[in-house]
């Protein structure tokens, strides 16, 4: 008996050991399909292995109506997810809103909260996205442009919460999978894939950092995105251990004010985290608070020269005094 093409087998094989993994064979999942090979090639590899693990699988196409024919593509992928045995399979169309960061955000707002519904919706254990290893490096490469720590270029986690405390997870199977073994299995098994004409644009920093990757091959040696990708997953195990280090920390130090005293031993990498988590707790914006607020604070507890506080985003104030660290509001 002749078995299946190799990168489709690559893609049951990497469902298999997600679901299997993560406790979720037994259950019913939900695919979110664009259309475009990954997550065809995903919705091919859990219609074959979920149902074989004791489970059912549905999907989700969400039509963002943001170009010309893009409910005809929803359609169409839709009806390749019900081809592929998916059941049941549902074409959902969101509003974006402009507003925010620029259309791109703002459509994936409008996915991910249309997806998470949807699978509370049905019932859904869990979200199943086409993300490959090829997203993560490009993703830790996009992160060592920005000079980003270490939560950043671990890239994305094979699964998280839906939202903090949800019970749904979202989850990426294809994360060991490179896209030449989606869009082979793809051609292999007969589907018409998307392109999202987004993927071509040069506007995107993603799309730059794509035709990176062959270049850096080239230079460096194959394996670059096998490589960059593991460098997330190593990255990812530091960050979750300073962050539980920090938390610890934090939870010790109890409400501000702090003394100095009980600050300056703690490791920096720890001590950066215990700021961020003071001013994000107080209200101070994610996007807007920098490695820069957080080295000036650092610096005003640990280098201290009778410098003045320091202001942080979301009108927030982090003074010394008299050995102690405490945070004002600056607002009137
Ligand atoms: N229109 C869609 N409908 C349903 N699922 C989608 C849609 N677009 C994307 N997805 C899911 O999200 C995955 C990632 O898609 P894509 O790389 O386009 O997202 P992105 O814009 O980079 O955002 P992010 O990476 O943050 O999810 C896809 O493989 C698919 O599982």
């Amino acid at each position: 008996m002749v078995g299946p093409d190799p990168h489709v087998a690559a893609a049951r094989v990497a469902v298999r050991r997600t679901v299997q993994s993560l406790g979720l064979g037994g259950q019913f999942l939900l695919v979110g399909c664009s259309g475009g090979a990954d997550s065809l090639a995903l919705a091919a590899a859990a219609g074959f292995v979920v149902p074989r693990l004791g489970g059912t699988v549905g999907a989700v196409v969400v039509d963002h109506g943001l170009q010309p024919g893009s409910a005809r593509v929803a359609e169409k992928a839709a009806a390749q997810c019900r081809q592929l045995g998916l059941a049941p399979v549902q074409v959902l169309t969101v509003t974006v809103t402009r507003a925010g960061e620029g259309p791109e955000s703002a459509a994936r707002d409008a996915r991910y909260a249309a997806l998470t519904e949807a699978a509370r919706a049905h019932g859904a254990a869990a979200v199943l996205l086409g993300h490959t290893r090829d997203d993560q490096a490009e993703q830790v490469l996009l992160g060592l442009a920005r000079g980003s720590g270490a939560r950043s270029l671990a890239g994305m986690p094979v699964a998280r919460p839906a939202g903090p405390g949800a019970v749904i997870q979202i989850v990426r199977p294809l994360l060991t999978v490179s896209r030449t073994q989606t869009e082979g299995a793809c051609r292999a098994l007969g589907l018409s894939t998307w392109t999202d004409p987004h993927n071509t644009d040069p506007g995107f920093a993603r799309v730059r950092a794509r035709a990176l990757l062959p270049v850096l091959e080239g230079a460096l040696g194959p394996g670059i995105s096998a490589a960059l990708a593991r460098s997330a997953d190593l990255l990812r195990d530091d960050a979750d251990a300073l962050d539980a280090a920090a938390r610890t920390a934090y939870e010790q130090l109890g409400e501000p004010p702090w003394p100095v005293s009980r600050l300056v031993d703690l490791p920096v990498a720890v001590r950066r985290r215990v700021w961020r988590e003071l001013a994000l707790g107080a209200g101070s914006p994610s996007g807007a608070l920098s490695a820069e607020h957080l080295r000036a604070v650092d610096d005003l507890v640990t280098g201290w020269r009778g410098q003045g506080p320091v202001d942080l985003p979301g009108g927030l104030r982090v003074h010394r005094r008299a050995g102690l660290v405490s945070l004002l509001d600056r607002t009137p």
